[in-house]
C-alpha cells in the first residue's frame, strides 16, 4: 500500500517493527523480508518511531496482523492523531476476545477517534497491488464522509476504491474467507479437483453470510468485493498464504505459515468459538478448526463434509439482500 501511494505521489512513512526492514527500505528501497523483489517508490521511507511515522499524516493505514493490534494500539494510542482517518486493513479475529480489528480499535481508542475509523478490504494480494495490476477494494465506514475521503486518498486508475457502510460485514467476510481458503488449499493439495473447490467456495458463502447477519451486518455484503470477491481470490491462488497453508496441510505439514502471516490459522479458533457462542452453523470453518486445533486429519475433515446428511441447498439468509 505504501508503494502504491508513493507511486500516486503521496509522501509515505512506514512504521516497521524490524530495524532491518527500516534500514532496507531507507537504504535500498526494498522490503526484502516481506515484499522481496520490488524497488519501492522514492516517496516511501521507513522509521522505527511511531511519532515520526504519524507526524503530519493525513491518513493512517494500520496493517499489522490481528493478534498484535490491541497491544500495538494501547502502546501507541497517545501518539496517534485523532482527526485523520484511521484505515484498518487487517483481516482476522482476535483469538482471546473474538473481536474484529475495527472492534479492537473502538474498544482501545478513546471516543474522539471513533468517527475516523474505517476498514479497507477486498481481493488485494499485496504483490499484485505493488505490481500496479488492476485492483478493486471497498472502504467501509460508519461516517460516509470518512469513506469518501479514504476513497479519494487511495484510488488511482489501477486501484479502485468503492465505499460502503457495513463495517462489521466487511470485516467478518475478510476473516472467514481466510479460514475457507485453508480448506480450499487443502482440497487442491489432495487433488480433489475444480468441482470440489467451487463447492467449497459456494457453500462457504452462506457460512459467511450467516455469521455476518448474526453479528448485525448486511447479507448483501457477502455478494461484494469483501465477500465473494476476496473469497474466490483467496480460495484459488497460490499467492494466498492461507491457501498455501491448506496445501501444505494436505502434504502432511503442520499449520505453520513461516514468516508471512496466514491469519486463517488463528482466526479458525476464534470463528469456532464465535459460531458456537452465536449458534451459527459453519461446517467448513469448523472442519478447518478441527484440523488445526483439534488434531483431526485434514483428509478426514474434508471427507466428513461430503458425508453430512443430505439437505436442501438453503440460501435463505441471502434472500434478504435488497
Ligand atoms: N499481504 C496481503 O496480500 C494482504 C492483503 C490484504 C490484507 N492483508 C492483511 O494485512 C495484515 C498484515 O498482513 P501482511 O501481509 O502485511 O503481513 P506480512 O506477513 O507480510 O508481514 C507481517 C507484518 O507484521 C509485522 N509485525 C509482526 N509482529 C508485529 C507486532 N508485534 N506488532 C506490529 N507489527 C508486527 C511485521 O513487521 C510485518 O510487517 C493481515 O491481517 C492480512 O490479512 C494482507
Ligand atoms: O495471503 P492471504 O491468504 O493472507 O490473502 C491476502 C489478501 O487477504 C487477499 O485479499
Amino acid at each position: 500500500m505504501a508503494h502504491h501511494l508513493g507511486k500516486k505521489g503521496s509522501k509515505v512513512t512506514i512504521w516497521a517493527l524490524e530495524s532491518e526492514v527500516v534500514d532496507g527500505i531507507n537504504n535500498c528501497h526494498e522490503n526484502s523480508a516481506f515484499l522481496p523483489g520490488f524497488k519501492l517508490s522514492d516517496n516511501v521511507r521507513a522509521t522505527g518511531s511511531v511519532d515520526e511515522a504519524v507526524s503530519g499524516a493525513q491518513l493512517l493505514l494500520l496493517i499489522i496482523p490481528t493478534p498484535f493490534i490491541a497491544r500495538w494500539v494501547t502502546q501507541n494510542q497517545v501518539k496517534l492523531p485523532w482527526n485523520v482517518p484511521i484505515v484498518c486493513c487487517s483481516k482476522g479475529l482476535e483469538e482471546s476476545t473474538l473481536r474484529t480489528p475495527y472492534e479492537i480499535l473502538v474498544d482501545e481508542l478513546p471516543g474522539k477517534y471513533h468517527s475516523q475509523l474505517c476498514v479497507v478490504s477486498g481481493p488485494s494480494f499485496a504483490k499484485e497491488v505493488a505490481m500496479g495490476l488492476p485492483t478493486n477494494v471497498t472502504c467501509a465506514a460508519t461516517d460516509p464522509d470518512v469513506a469518501k475521503l479514504v476513497q479519494a486518498g487511495l484510488s488511482t486508475r489501477t486501484f479502485r476504491v468503492y465505499t460502503a457502510s457495513d463495517v462489521i460485514g466487511a470485516e467478518l467476510c475478510g476473516a472467514v474467507k481466510n479460514v475457507l481458503a485453508i480448506a480450499s488449499g487443502a482440497s487442491d493439495g489432495f487433488g480433489f479437483g475444480s468441482n470440489a473447490r467451487a463447492a467449497l467456495i459456494s457453500r462457504g458463502l452462506p457460512e459467511m453470510a450467516r455469521l455476518v447477519v448474526r453479528k448485525g451486518g448486511k447479507a448483501s455484503t457477502v455478494t461484494g468485493l469483501t465477500g465473494i470477491g476476496d473469497l474466490v481470490l483467496t480460495c484459488s491462488s497460490s499467492l494466498s498464504r492461507n491457501y498455501t497453508v491448506g496445501k501444505s496441510l494436505a502434504e502432511g505439514n503442520p499449520p505453520d505459515s513461516g514468516l508471512a502471516v496466514a491469519e486463517g490459522v488463528t482466526t479458525s479458533l476464534a470463528i469456532h468459538q464465535l459460531a458456537q457462542k452465536l449458534g451459527v452453523d459453519m461446517p467448513i470453518c469448523e472442519a478447518v478448526y478441527q484440523v488445526i486445533h483439534g488434531g483431526v486429519a485434514i483428509r478426514d475433515a474434508l471427507r466428513s463434509l461430503q458425508d453430512r446428511p443430505l439437505r436442501a441447498e438453503n440460501y435463505d439468509v441471502l434472500d434478504s439482500c435488497g
